[in-house]
This record gives structure tokens, sequence and C-alpha cells, in this order.
């Protein structure tokens, strides 16, 4: 045995000498490593999305957790590669070693693994640019392919320490998109640039040193679709979505952690910050300490103030700065945060100033160009002898593109567009009376107190 070992390293070495080419080989499991490699799969996905490469002879197997099939060139295919005018070869091969087992029966285990072969003179250009050329490829295509997945925080009661699990996630199919998102077309083609140019900027925001993050601020009445374009944000740029529920985070240490536990490619979503946290009013008391005036706090009081605090998490205003700020999250990969509220105006301004928040989007009324596209989506209409009267009626009244959808769907009897149209022209009319019988109750009763103005008004120029 020992002979045969020595015969063929002399070989190998011989062969070398007159052999120019180089090989490289890439296994797919490594080691004692029970995780398959991750080069080994973004290699896999390369050589199979690729269509140049064209291999004929494939292999298909199931996914874990999924019903996707999955291909992969199949043992011992072999296909060429070309990168900037040099030839490689990539091959897959198979080996089968008996290990020993602690049962009777050795087991036999596959090995998989690929090669790459190329000549010697492009070893500085494989190396150096090739393969990471592959692995950037490959792991895109794997993205591109991966079953999206929608977090949300389990409370820390319930984390086990066993399976290290703060999120629990479900598979993300919401079916929002921008394009059926309603909203003016100009708006809504800032919103997706700005979106795109992010998740293009890994070198941008390398080379200013700022950690790739994005804060976007989504504010606007119920049902104007805040979490409807989280949807469809997370839909264009494949990220995974974490919904936090910052009620559910004991302290800033926990969140903390939370963050850490996310992928790369991530949009971190806290929805209704402003009911989540009473962070403008803890921040306000932190004020009146400075002040001075809660020096002398009733000890009752102050023990009842912090029974209260006990009740609710424990995040601060300063733990959920610093979260935005990167100092944590300055961990590898992309992140979209997105603050959702009903109140901006209630919001502490320090939460929300640029540089944290980068990009504040209004979600307003429906507006025409909005019922436009909602029309287009529920109804499939581009134009109608009705659009003229509902665009007049949009302009005057305020009804959420939820309602307006409503409106749109056609009931299961009464099925016709223009049935739809007529239902939604009679509620914004109605709408439009209310509006005026309110504006008018207003004047109604301001009219005494104006009275009483004028009239204190007319007895001082008397006197
Ligand atoms: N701009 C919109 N475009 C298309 N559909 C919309 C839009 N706004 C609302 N909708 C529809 O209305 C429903 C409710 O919208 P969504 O949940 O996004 O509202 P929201 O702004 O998040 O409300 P809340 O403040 O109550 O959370 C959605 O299911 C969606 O179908
Ligand atoms: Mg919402």
């Amino acid at each position: 045995c020992h002979l045969r070992g020595f015969i063929e390293k002399y070989v190998r070495r011989w062969t070398s000498f007159f052999n120019p080419y180089i090989q490289i080989t890439f296994h797919e499991y490594n080691g004692d490593n029970f995780c398959r490699s991750k080069v080994y799969s973004a290699i896999e996905s390369y050589l199979i999305a690729n269509s140049s490469l064209r291999a004929s002879r494939l292999r298909a197997d199931i996914a874990n957790n999924s019903r996707k099939l999955i291909l992969s060139m199949d043992d011992y295919e072999e296909v060429t590669d070309e990168f900037h005018g040099v030839k490689l070869w990539w091959s897959s091969h198979r080996s089968i070693s008996k290990t020993p087992s602690l049962s009777l029966y050795p087991t036999a285990v596959e090995k998989r693994y690929y090669k790459l072969t190329f000549h010697g003179r492009h070893r500085e250009l494989v190396t150096a640019y090739y393969l990471n050329h592959v692995i950037d490829q490959g792991k895109a295509i794997e993205v591109r392919n991966r079953q999206r997945k929608l977090y949300t925080n389990i409370p820390s009661e319930s984390w086990s320490s066993y399976r290290k699990t703060m999120w629990s996630h479900v598979a993300f199919q919401h079916p929002a998109t921008f394009q059926t998102l309603a909203m003016e077309p100009e708006k809504k083609k800032e919103i997706v640039d700005d979106l795109v140019a992010f998740s293009k900027g890994k070198d941008y925001y390398a080379r200013i040193g700022k950690v790739w993050k994005r804060g976007y601020l989504l504010y606007g009445p119920p049902g104007t679709g805040k979490s409807t374009m989280i949807a469809a944000m997370a839909n264009l740029l494949d990220y995974d979505v974490y919904d936090i529920e910052l009620t559910a985070v004991k302290d800033n240490t926990e969140l903390r952690r939370l963050l850490l536990e996310t992928s790369s490619k991530a949009i971190i979503v806290i929805e209704d910050i402003d009911c989540s946290l009473d962070l403008t009013g803890r921040r306000k008391k932190k004020e009146k300490e400075e002040d001075g005036h809660t020096n002398k706090v009733d000890p009752v009081e102050k023990g009842a103030e912090e029974e209260g605090k006990e009740k609710n998490s424990r995040v601060t205003l300063s733990g959920l700065l610093n979260f935005i700020d990167g100092i944590w999250s300055a961990c590898k990969g992309e992140r979209l945060i997105v603050f959702t509220t009903n109140h901006v105006d209630q919001l502490d301004p320090a939460l929300i100033r640029r540089g944290r928040m980068d990009k504040h989007i209004e979600l307003s009324y429906c507006r025409f160009e909005a019922f436009k596209v909602l029309a287009k989506n529920y109804l499939e209409l581009d134009s109608h002898r009705l659009f003229e009267r509902i665009g007049q009626l949009m302009g005057e009244t305020k009804m959420t593109p939820a309602d307006v959808a409503e409106y749109l769907m056609p009931k299961i009897q009464s099925g016709c567009a223009e049935t739809c149209l007529e239902n939604l022209i009679r509620a914004l009319e109605l709408e439009k009376e209310e509006t005026m019988l309110k504006a008018e109750e207003i004047n109604v009763k301001k009219m005494p107190e104006m009275l009483v103005k004028e009239e204190a008004k007319e007895g001082s120029k008397e006197d």
C-alpha cells in the first residue's frame, strides 16, 4: 500500500511536469462540515443557469422543504466556458468511499465535486477574477430562485435553547407588485428607481464608507397601501421580510440580537411605530428630568411609573436609534428598514430625520391617477365614459384606495364593470355630501363664538 502511494505520487509529479494544465476541485462537503459548501452550490447554479454552457446530461433533484425541482449537471458531464477569451473546462465527478461506521456494515458515502481545468498561464486571471465571477453570478441566481420568507419575532420567553430561534417564518407569497400598486406614476417611478439604485449600490456604499442600508418611512391614513407597498418592495428586490413586533421585544439587547439574526437582503419592518412604543412620551419625560422638574418625585408615583414600564417593552428611543444607525447593523449584506405610521406628526423628530429615514413617502387618499391603476387591475378598464365624473369627484373627496378597491371588486351576482363604477360614483357623491355637511356644522358651531368676538371688538371700539 505504501509502495502504491509512493508510485502514484511520482507519476503525478512526472505528468504535471509535462502537463501545462491546472485543475481545481470544489467538493460538495468539506471535511467534517455537514453543511453543503456554499461555493459548490453557487458553482452548481452557475453551471446550470448559463445556457451558453449547454450541458446535455442533467440530473434532477427535489429541494429540501419545497416541491421545486432542482437541475444540476449529471455526474461525469463536461462543459466548456469562456472568460475574456480564455477557455476553461468544468466537469462533475463522484467518488464513493467506504467509511467505517459504528454499525456492523460499513456505509458507502457518495462524494460529489466539480473540477475546473485551465491552462497554467491563466492562473492569475482565473483565481483573481473568474472564480469570483462564477461565485457572484451563482449566488445571484440562487437568490432569484430561492423561496423568500416572512419572519416574525418570537417573544423571548418562547426562545428555545436547543433550536436557537428568535424568528418564526412562513413562505412569503404576497402578490402585490409596484405594477398593481395604485399611486401617481411619477412618484411610483421615483420609488422604484431609488430601490433599484440601492440594491445595486454595494460598491457605492463601500466607497463612501456607509453601511449598506436605507430607511423608508411610509406614512398616511389607514388603507392607503403602506403594508402593500412593503410587499411590493420585497417582490421587486427579492428580499426577505422581517416584521418586528416591538412590543414583544423585551429590551435593547434583545433588539440587537434580533437584528444580528437577520439574513442579508432583508427588509426590516416596524409597522405602526407610533403605537408600538411610547417613544415620544419617554423622551419628553427625560427632557423634563433634565429640566430638574422631576427631582422631587413622589415615591408612590415613581413606583407606579416603573411598574407601567415593566408591563410594556423596554426598548427605548435611543436603543431604536442605535439599531437604525448601523452600529449593530454593520454586518454584511444590504438591509432596508421600513417604518409605517398613521400619525407622522406624533413621531419624535430624531427618529425620522434624514440619514436615519432616508426617504419619507406619503401614501394618501385615492386620486384619479391611482384610481386608473385600480380600474385596470380590478376591471381591466383603460378608459370608460364614467371616468371623467369619477375624476371630478376624487378631486373633492377623501376615499382611501382600500375603499375604492372594495367598490371595484365585482360582486358575484352584479358582476359588470359599469355597475361597479356607478356604485363607486354613488359612494363618492355621498362622501362629498357628508364632508360638506360637516363643514357647515363646524361653521355653525363657530358662529356664536365669532359673534361674541365681533361684539366684543365693537364694544371696545365704542369705548
Ligand atoms: N395604493 C394601493 N394600491 C393598491 N391596493 C391598495 C392600495 N392601498 C390599499 N390597497 C388595498 O387595500 C388593502 C389594505 O391596504 P394596506 O393594508 O396596504 O393599508 P395600510 O396603509 O397598510 O393600512 P394600515 O395603516 O391600516 O396598516 C390592501 O389589501 C390592498 O388591496
Ligand atoms: Mg398596514
